[in-house]
């Protein structure tokens, strides 16, 4: 499984960044799922009312957001509101409720979407990806980080594995403290994207996983915008690093030292000074990214040459230049063996500065990628601004062509393959937009990448011209000189507008050319090949000095490597989840209705709900849908003998399902609307809790009310029936006094309003029948309590043989049915009660767990004799006649077999030297054969 990509910066109008986790498997429909409703709005905003208004959609949203449930789905898509606050919801014992556990049983969650798709990669053997979207801030590194810890704790694993486990873990705080850094949107926005692939063996451990990193925000090091921080890791240095390492890096304490940590238009208190971010704990930080290191298998070099390179950049910032003068700051970082500069430079002063701050940014961008490589994978990264944004939106694009293209495939897929009728769903397709940016010599990137290479003078503005020329008739592209009279205010001369699929946004051609080549003198590459940094040296090749083939443009690299992580996207098995942010403040509980609807708007989530609704809501495969609502219809209940098809046809027949309403494909049953479920479902809920009801700790009375209701059906039918009910529920509630002590049961209260609200709500055919019997389960539950057994220790026991014998052992499920006996005794001859009878003298009876008649067959003829089989907690013993004559201690066992028959043989290995005697016993057997 993997976690991928996150690009959570700079998107001012767009505000699409994407975050994704991408692993194996995601059963995308409703398969085997059960609808379990929480009492808050829908769970599921496709159980909203027929109408699938935005309005009706935020108010869903809004009402759950105020009860702190801040997840819902639409179908298998997680919608997730940030809620600024810790809830108590990411327990290991949510995780454990969570595990293996049907998609829809429990509110949606994190855990549910991150379980399905493991559970589904494990069973199917298929690839799966979950795209985790939103805007910055919207909680998308968060979600990610908390699926990893579910993988972490709820996956098998072993000691060995506990190493990978340990890396996927301890790589989020060192890439974070190099790639996020504070924002004004968020205090911890992760300014890469992120594609993290995790791998797990067949048995469904995980065995590796490695990262690739996108489009690091390198513009961030040399510059900050007002209230923002450079990355976290210049300030974790500076505040944690302990004294000697600050003195042989050369740096002070005080971040107000550099440059690079207090840049002009980051003066944002009006002195140059970074104010204290409460949020953020540098030093604290500090201490987890250091011990991180170790884990992840950084050697002390690595390190050591890292941090040399953090300083580096800091005191690169430094360096001022003047006509003629060399700095402080320049001599200590040649004095410090990382960089040796010669300074022949025939710029001046504003070059000098752009040359430095290349440096700078190019340093740590390459850095940064050769941090990701070390910790897994590998590729490249780059860019800025404006150029940046684009890059971003284009990138947000093709996911989103990704997500409809992939829904509506998988929907038309299962449609066919069951048979059933597609009826198309509209959409906007934007692909047109995809190729406006990507195709081959026509797209914009193809004729950025032609100014940028071709010979003469190209600018910014030529390029912007020849934007006009080749694509100015496209429906999507708008300039200034191509805009209508109403429309041209708004676009200035060098900008160019893109009719995006979540919007427009009006991009500022300058700076494209130059980030698109992303130049770094050739001169300076040179000195970085040749620092003793062995970090820098790897960073800047001098392979790449030798290849005198021009390096692909910054947007081509990244064009190719979008479309390589399409292409491992369209190879496994979607899961969404979609970040919401409620406020702009950090603030929880304020869900600000304006900023929701844009992101509702610009995540597609309407356009992802109609359709889902368009289609068939809901689909089960027979047998599961069968096997959840049987208890609705006489004919299904308790057992359906026939195919599970037929099962369901009789099923809906009698619920009174509407033609229109459902379609049957080859193996499962298609449900048009949520409303048809949703009735089923109260149904179902109405029913589950009549047969289920405990009553104090004793077996329900409701079999015998039950009864003696069937008893008067005849005289008073239908009507009598639905009194009856009402009769008994009204009873069982009255009898209950909720809040007095014995019944302290809060979960009975509930079950009690629950009950009664759904009372009133049922269809009318559900409430009419009196054939409903309670399951044998809860008639065995009475037998037990009639015989004062305990029905837990029943339970338990049930579910070791069942673990046992499950599908090994014929006729073991009939055998289930029986309530286990503690004692055979009435089935004892008259030799072998006396038998028992003297062995009570030797073993006390307290001490038998299992009494039993056996037949034991000799190994001398395999001659038939009768015995007793005594076992209590240590051993078992074969008494014969008042005498015990084998003593077998569970400790010395080899083992025990049955046949896979439905017989009772049971075969005992004991070691061939078990030689103890007891009696007058006389051989020592291998085996025992006992009937
Ligand atoms: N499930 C959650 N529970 C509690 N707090 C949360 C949760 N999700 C997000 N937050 C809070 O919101 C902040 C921002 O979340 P996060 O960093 O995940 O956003 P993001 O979408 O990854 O942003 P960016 O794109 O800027 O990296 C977190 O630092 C945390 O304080």
């Amino acid at each position: 499984m993997a976690l991928a990509g996150v690009w959570g910066h700079l998107l001012p109008a767009l505000k699409a960044d994407l975050e994704l986790l991408l692993g194996s498997n995601g059963d995308a429909n409703m398969e085997g799922a059960l609808i379990a409703r929480d009492k808050v709005g829908v769970q599921d905003f496709v159980l909203l009312d027929s109408h699938t208004s935005e309005a009706a959609f935020l108010n869903n949203l809004r009402k759950r957001y105020q009860e702190n449930l801040i997840y819902t789905y639409i179908g298998s898509l997680l919608v997730s509101v940030n809620p600024y606050q810790e809830l108590d919801i990411y327990t290991v014992t949510q995780m454990q409720l969570y595990r293996g556990v049907n998609f829809f049983e429990l509110p949606p969650h994190l855990y549910a979407i991150a379980d399905n798709a493991y559970r589904v990669m494990c069973n199917e053997y298929n690839n799966h990806f979950i795209l985790i979207s939103g805007e910055s801030g919207a909680g998308k590194t968060e979600a990610s980080k908390k699926i990893l810890q579910y993988y972490a704790v709820t996956c098998p694993t072993t000691e060995q594995l506990q190493t990978v486990r340990d890396r996927l873990l301890l790589s989020n705080p060192v890439l974070e403290a190099f790639g996020n850094a504070k924002t004004l949107r968020n205090d911890n926005s992760s300014r890469f994207g992120k594609y993290m692939d995790i791998q797990f063996d067949f048995k469904g451990a995980p065995v590796g996983g490695h990262i690739l990193s996108y489009l690091i925000e390198k513009s961030r090091v040399v510059h900050q915008n007002h209230g923002e921080r450079n990355f976290h890791i210049f300030y974790q240095l500076l505040e944690g690093g302990d004294k000697d390492l600050l003195c042989w890096l050369g740096l002070e304490r005080n971040p107000q030292k550099y440059t690079y940590l207090i840049q002009v238009s980051g003066s944002w208190n009006g002195s140059g000074r970074c104010a204290k971010v409460f949020s953020i704990n540098d030093k604290n930080d500090w201490k987890i990214v250091r011990k991180a290191f170790s884990i992840i298998d950084f050697t002390e070099k690595d390190i050591e040459h890292l941090f040399g390179i953090v300083a580096s950049v800091l005191h690169l910032g430094n360096i001022q230049f003047e006509e003629d003068i060399c700095s402080d700051a320049l001599r200590c970082l040649s004095s410090l063996g990382y960089l040796y500069f010669q300074v022949l430079s025939p710029l001046n002063v504003d070059l000098a500065f752009y040359a430095r701050d290349a440096v700078a940014k190019a340093i740590y961008g390459r850095t940064f990628t050769w941090l990701v490589n070390k910790i897994n994978g590998s590729l490249a990264n780059k860019v800025g601004f404006f150029f940046e944004q684009f890059c971003i939106n284009y990138c947000n694009e093709k996911l989103q062509q990704l997500l409809i293209e992939m829904t509506l495939k998988a929907e038309q897929e299962e449609y066919e393959l069951e048979g059933i009728e597609w009826e198309p769903i509209p959409y906007f397709n934007n692909k047109i937009i995809c190729d406006l940016v990507e195709q081959k010599h026509k797209g914009i990137i193809s004729i950025l990448d032609e100014e940028c290479l071709r010979p003469g003078e190209a600018t910014d503005l030529s390029f912007l011209e020849k934007l006009e020329e080749k694509v100015g008739d496209h429906a999507h592209f708008v300039t200034r000189k191509l805009a209508d009279q109403k429309t041209r205010k708004s676009i200035d001369w060098v900008d160019f507008r893109l009719l995006h699929y979540a919007g427009e946004v009006t991009y500022c051609a300058v700076g494209f050319l130059e980030k698109n080549n992303d130049l770094l003198y050739r001169n300076l590459k040179e000195v970085l090949c040749n620092s003793k940094n062995s970090i820098m040296r790897d960073c800047f090749l001098l392979s790449e000095l030798d290849n005198r083939r021009r390096p692909e443009t910054v947007a081509t690299q990244f064009k190719n490597s979008l479309t390589s992580l399409i292409e491992i996207l369209m190879s496994k098995e979607p899961s969404y989840i979609r970040c919401i942010k409620p406020n702009e403040n950090k603030e929880p509980g304020k869900f600000d209705d304006f900023l929701i609807r844009h992101q509702v708007k610009y995540l597609g989530l309407m356009e992802h709900l109609r359709v889902r609704r368009a289609g068939f809501a809901y689909r089960r495969k027979y047998e599961l849908f069968l096997q959840r609502y049987k208890s609705l219809c006489p004919a299904t209940w308790p057992h359906w003998h026939g195919p599970a098809a037929e099962g369901v046809e009789r099923l809906i027949k009698h619920i009174g399902y509407k033609p229109e309403e459902y379609k049957l494909g080859r193996t499962k049953i298609f449900i048009r609307f949520p409303k048809t479920l949703f009735a089923t479902e109260d149904a179902f809920e109405y029913r589950k809790h009549l047969l289920t009801t405990w009553d104090g700790g004793r077996s329900i009375k409701l079999e015998a009310f039950w009864r003696g209701a069937l008893a008067r059906r005849a005289a008073k039918k239908r009507t009598w029936a639905v009194q009856t009910i009402r009769k008994f529920i009204n009873g069982f509630i009255n009898r209950k006094k909720p809040l007095c002590p014995e019944n302290r049961d809060f979960v009975r209260l509930s079950q009690y309003y629950y009950l009664m609200k759904l009372r009133d709500h049922l269809p009318k055919n559900v409430l009419d029948e009196s054939w409903l019997q309670p399951p044998s389960i809860l008639e065995e539950v009475r037998e037990f309590q009639c015989k004062g057994l305990s029905f837990s220790h029943q339970l338990q026991q049930k579910v070791v043989t069942s673990a046992v014998f499950s599908g090994k052992k014929e006729g073991y499920l009939e055998s289930l049915g029986q309530p286990f006996l503690e004692t055979r005794l009435s089935e004892f001859s008259k030799p072998l009660e006396a038998s028992l009878a003297g062995v009570e003298m030797l073993i006390p009876t307290r001490c038998f767990q299992y009494v039993t008649p056996v037949i034991k067959y000799d190994r001398n003829g395999f001659k038939a004799r009768e015995r007793l089989l005594v076992l209590t907690q240590s051993s078992a013993y074969v008494v014969e006649m008042a005498k015990i004559k084998q003593k077998i201690e569970y400790s010395t066992l080899k083992g025990i077999s049955t046949s896979n028959l439905s017989d009772g043989i049971v075969v005992i290995h004991v070691p061939e030297d078990n030689k103890q005697k007891v009696g007058n016993w006389d051989t020592a057997p291998v085996s025992w054969c006992l009937k």
